[in-house]
């Protein structure tokens, strides 16, 4: 009884993580960027990516969907699971894992499109609506869970370029979601915002959570306090300290964490 006990805490734990990285390293050309990373990221949850300027957050970020694929002189080494699937299998097509794992840039960059065509245009590539009432369906329900919807519903046709900054982002949240990926990056998604758009956004960040595994690359620690409830510190190309967000601002176990935190580095 104890054994299945054990076995099904083992099993449940197991189901939690979303992604596992192993010994993972990161080369632009001769700059070694990323030094063998580990880490278990896990499901609906928020985990932060904290560190000083130039320490890899972003890079790694990257190696979640292989973004760094589109990088000539990057070259990533060790394994990136995804459910205990490895991403950089030969066999993977990098477009479909990032409808699976979706983007969120540091600027707002929707298409030239109208609002409704951001969303659309991903479920439709992807093959994701049947017709066109399953394609307003998804558009409005991404739309919502952007916290966008009662906004736009009523200009759905006006261009997505011609909305305010905070609106741009939700609808590339909107457009991200809109795939229905299972984990949603996001690099410093609120560094082009004023604080009440970054309010909004941090405040969907916790909804988004009940849906995704949601991985954010912040260098505002009182964001990361805020939003996150995992946090990793990297520093100089290693991944210094991972732990609950709490214990990371309060108690962390590094030196450098400590330093970083207390505004001593970066
Ligand atoms: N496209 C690229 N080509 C070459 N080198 C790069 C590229 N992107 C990042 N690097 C290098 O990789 C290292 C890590 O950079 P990265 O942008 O991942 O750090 P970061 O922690 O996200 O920094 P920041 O907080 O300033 O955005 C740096 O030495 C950087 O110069």
């Amino acid at each position: 009884m104890e054994d299945m006990v054990h076995m099904d805490r083992a099993m449940s734990t197991q189901q939690d993580i979303k992604i596992k990285a192993n010994k993972v390293q990161v080369f632009y050309g001769e700059n070694h960027a990323i030094k063998d990373v580990d880490v278990e990221i896990a499901d609906k949850t928020v985990t932060a990516f904290i560190g000083p300027s130039g320490c890899g957050k972003s890079t790694f970020l990257r190696c979640i969907n292989r973004m760094n694929d589109t990088i000539d002189v990057c070259r990533v080494e060790g394994d990136i699971l995804l459910d205990g699937d490895d991403i950089y299998d030969p066999k993977v097509d990098p477009v479909q894992l990032r409808a699976k794992v979706g983007m969120v840039f540091q600027k707002p960059n929707p298409f030239p499109k109208s609002i409704y065509d951001n969303v659309a245009y991903g479920p439709k590539i992807h093959g994701l609506a049947r017709n066109k009432a399953d394609l307003d369906e998804i558009v409005e329900k991404s739309l919502r869970k952007a916290a966008l919807w009662d906004e736009v519903k009523d200009r759905l046709d006006a261009a997505g370029t011609g909305m305010s900054g905070g609106q741009q982002q939700r609808l590339c949240i909107a457009r991200a979601i809109a795939t229905q990926p299972e984990v949603l990056l996001m690099d410093e998604p609120c560094s082009a915002l004023d604080p009440i758009a970054t309010a909004q956004v941090e405040e969907l960040i916790d909804e988004l959570r009940q849906s995704f595994s949601v991985v954010i690359v912040t260098h505002s620690m009182q964001q990361a306090a805020r939003v996150s409830q995992k946090t990793a510190f990297f520093h100089l190309g290693n991944l210094v300290e991972f732990d609950d967000t709490d214990k990371i601002f309060t108690n962390p176990q590094d030196s450098r964490t400590e330093s970083y935190i207390s505004g001593r580095i970066g």
